[in-house]
């Protein structure tokens, strides 16, 4: 498994440039699974240019690049988020995670359903995401040959619910292209990502922005891939684009989940909480 950091440039062609370089050192195993970050194609330029360049599912130079990315490295891929447009004409645009297979076909899309908005002390102190994006109402899972994926975004790994529903439908290993605030990151980006596993006994694997961008927004890195007990495995520790990569026994998760077996007391627990 591979989590990817990016400090991405508002130009589509050329972070696909730098990914296919990046790629060139990913580990030789497949299957392999590869989670870029959020907004992996175009960060910093705005909404305005975000909706210029949103594409309609299926077809665009996006969503061709990804697909080729996917094929020619015979990976299965967790393509960050793009904005996606549902007619020509939307006003708003989805930010949504496509997953391809290692054939380059596109398998999910989940569109992400936690809207920034928020005030941060950091210099751009106002994030409003819903005003350009609109949001998912959809849990996505998708099966692969290693195990269920269970599709997160970013802001998504502060609400808990949204984890027990995709473990619940069944994820194995929770995916989280993410865009962390070098603020929020600091506090409390190792702290939430190890939770969600913990709480959910899934793997978690977190493609990353980092450092400084177009708009000089901050953002926090720290790519990661974390097992099922919580533990981090792989973290780019450097403020620059790289890979974290671990090889993962998924395996080890039934383990856990007989041992502490948290699913079977939330469903009588459950009943406590509705009756209250
Ligand atoms: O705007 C773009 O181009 C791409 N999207 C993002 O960067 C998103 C929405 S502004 N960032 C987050 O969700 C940060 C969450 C976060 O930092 C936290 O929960 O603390």
């Amino acid at each position: 498994m591979t989590a990817v950091q990016l400090t991405s440039s508002p130009d589509p062609q050329e972070n696909l440039a730098t990914l296919r370089q990046l790629f060139a050192d990913l580990p030789d195993a497949r299957p392999q699974l590869v989670v870029l970050p959020e907004a992996c194609l175009c960060f910093g330029a705005g909404d305005k240019r975000q909706r210029e360049l949103a594409e309609v599912a299926g077809e665009g130079p996006m969503q061709d690049g990804l697909a080729a990315l996917a094929r020619d490295f015979g990976v299965w891929l967790v393509a960050g988020t793009i904005p996606l447009i549902e007619q020509p004409d939307s006003d708003k645009f989805s930010a949504a995670c496509l997953v391809f297979n290692p054939a380059g076909e596109r398998v999910a899309r989940y569109n992400k359903v936690s809207m920034f908005d928020v005030d941060v002390a950091d210099n751009t102190r106002s994030y409003r995401e819903s005003a350009a994006t609109s949001p998912g109402s959809q849990v996505v899972t998708v099966e692969t040959e290693f195990g269920t994926l269970g599709l997160a975004v970013c802001y998504d790994v502060r609400f808990p619910e949204l984890f027990r529903a995709l473990r619940l439908q069944g994820a194995d290993i929770l995916v989280l292209p993410s865009a962390f605030t070098q603020v929020t990151g600091k506090a409390h980006w190792q702290v939430l990502t190890r939770a969600r596993a913990i709480e959910q006994q899934c793997i978690l694997v977190a493609g990353t922005q980092v450092g400084e961008h177009a708009n000089g927004r901050q953002t926090y890195g720290h790519g990661l891939i974390i097992d099922g007990w919580g533990e981090v495995k792989a973290c780019v520790e450097t403020a620059s684009p790289g890979l974290a990569t671990a090889a993962i026994d998924i395996s080890a998760l039934q383990q856990i989940r007989r041992d502490i077996p948290v699913l079977t007391h939330f469903s009588s627990s459950k009943k406590v909480f509705h009756e209250q």
